[in-house]
């Protein structure tokens, strides 16, 4: 039987020179949840999702995904572990339409390398998964359109769609609505919602209404070490919470703040 747990950290640590950025970490993400990171501005978050796609190696600590200890691991093993990364938007080829962004990403687990480009087969043998993918986040009818064009929350899904093009075991999710209206934070919400069906889901989030109505469980970050953790109502409710987020011991509660970015 597969662990429940899909994905630990043990005493996960990074220092910067004598400076620890990310300190005795104990992370647990359940298998088919929604897990979000969340915490004020230098909290550990980016550290935390670096030193997991092993951008950057831990200081201390051990990480295991799918039952495997993957602390020494490469970004490549990891990735090809399945525990991959949504990049931001800069990674989606803005010179090429929607539908082509998704068959390069699926010709990279096919293997295709470099090749890619010198066989119209391989890609045309493509194209029907990549149109599942498009209609996954709603981008059918975009599908010829050049990924540069496209509005900011569409891009963000076609992103997403790369990303659902490599098989994720877990999805990280890096601050998915960022920059975003209303309107493209609510169908992201909702398209996050969707893909998270049958996959497991670990984002960091500033939007605390997103992250109110996805996360199945949430770990709070403060000065790079593990606050609190539970439901949402839970770590709203927790005094360390508010204080750090706000500053002072008592305030409007969390549940009611909408944290900004930088
Ligand atoms: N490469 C680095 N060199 C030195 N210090 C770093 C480095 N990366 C991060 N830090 C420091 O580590 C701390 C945590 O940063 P990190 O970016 O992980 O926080 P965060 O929670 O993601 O913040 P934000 O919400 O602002 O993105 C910060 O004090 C930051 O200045």
């Amino acid at each position: 039987m597969q662990d429940e747990i899909i994905l630990e950290t043990q005493g996960l640590g990074r220092e910067f020179r004598g400076f620890s950025a990310v300190t005795a970490v104990d992370l647990k993400v359940r298998r088919g949840s929604i897990h979000a990171l969340i915490g004020p501005n230098g909290a550990g978050k980016t550290t935390v999702f670096n030193l997991l796609t092993k951008f950057l190696p831990p200081s201390t600590g051990r990480v295991i995904f799918d039952g495997h200890d993957i602390t020494a691991a490469k970004p490549a093993e990891v990735a090809r572990r399945g525990l991959i990364r949504s990049f931001q938007i800069s990674a989606v080829f803005p010179n090429m339409s929607a539908l082509d962004n998704i068959r390069v990403a699926l010709l990279r687990v096919a293997g295709g390398g470099h090749r890619f480009w010198s066989s119209n087969r391989r890609l045309d043998a493509l194209t029907e998964r990549a149109m599942a993918l498009l209609a996954d986040v709603g981008l059918t009818e975009f599908a010829p359109v050049l990924a540069g064009e496209l509005a900011y929350g569409r891009k963000r899904a076609l992103e997403i769609a790369t990303t659902l093009a490599l098989e994720p075991r877990l999805m990280l999710l890096d601050e998915p609505t960022q920059g975003m209206g209303m309107e493209d934070v609510q169908r992201v919400t909702e398209l996050i919602r969707r893909v998270a069906a049958g996959r497991t889901i670990l984002m960091v989030e500033h939007n605390l209404k997103v992250v109110s109505s996805l996360a199945d469980r949430i770990t709070v970050l403060a000065r790079g070490q593990v606050l609190s953790e539970g439901d949402y109502a839970t770590v709203s409710n927790d005094p360390r919470v508010m204080e750090a987020y706000l500053g002072v011991s008592s305030a409007e509660p969390v549940a009611e703040t909408e944290a900004g970015h930088g």
